[in-house]
């Protein structure tokens, strides 16, 4: 199963706002998501989480700002190819201010008004749990569209 991280950029504790991505390309596009990605050659999970936050929506972190919230294992049982992990991060400091990359429009949201029904199906079970400060470990089976979820577990950690 190949590895992916998610980063989640956050402001204020209890989180009051997310700052989130509208995916322009690729896997997921058109949904709204952390950002992260594949790790490269060698690359640790934080520092793949660092450079994909950068790439993709600008924020400077460094792996210190990185606060490890847990890992989601998604399996896609129409498209095993699709299948992959990834370790999820809250990050509740950096440096700069978001911008619009190639691959992500990135927006705030109140913690009230997350687009659940934009992003991927899962989201809803596990996310707002990770946004009161828990950790979590969980698996999600996709159906045959590769969208609902067919069967999820969670549990924290
Ligand atoms: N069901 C799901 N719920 C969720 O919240 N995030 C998901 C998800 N399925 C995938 N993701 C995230 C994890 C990871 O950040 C990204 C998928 O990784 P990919 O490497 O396929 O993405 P990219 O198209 O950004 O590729 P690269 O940037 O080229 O690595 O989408």
């Amino acid at each position: 199963m190949r590895s992916t991280t998610l980063c989640l950029p956050v402001q204020g504790r209890p989180a009051e706002r997310i700052l989130l991505g509208l995916k322009k390309t690729g896997f997921g596009c058109g949904k709204y998501n952390g950002f992260g990605g594949k790790f490269e050659e060698g690359e640790t999970a934080a520092a793949a989480a660092v450079r994909e936050l950068k790439e993709e929506c600008g924020l400077a972190a460094c792996e210190a700002d990185l606060e490890y919230v847990g890992e989601l294992q998604f399996v896609f049982p129409a498209s095993p190819e699709l299948d992959h992990d990834v370790q999820l991060y809250v990050v509740p400091t950096w440096q700069g201010e978001p911008q619009e990359s190639p691959e992500m429009k990135p927006e705030w949201f109140a913690i009230a008004d997350i687009p659940y029904k934009q992003m991927w199906a899962d989201d809803i079970y596990w996310l707002p749990a990770v946004l009161k400060g828990k950790k979590i470990s969980g698996r999600v089976i996709f159906g045959e569209n590769n969208e609902d979820v067919e069967d999820i577990t969670i549990r924290s950690l």
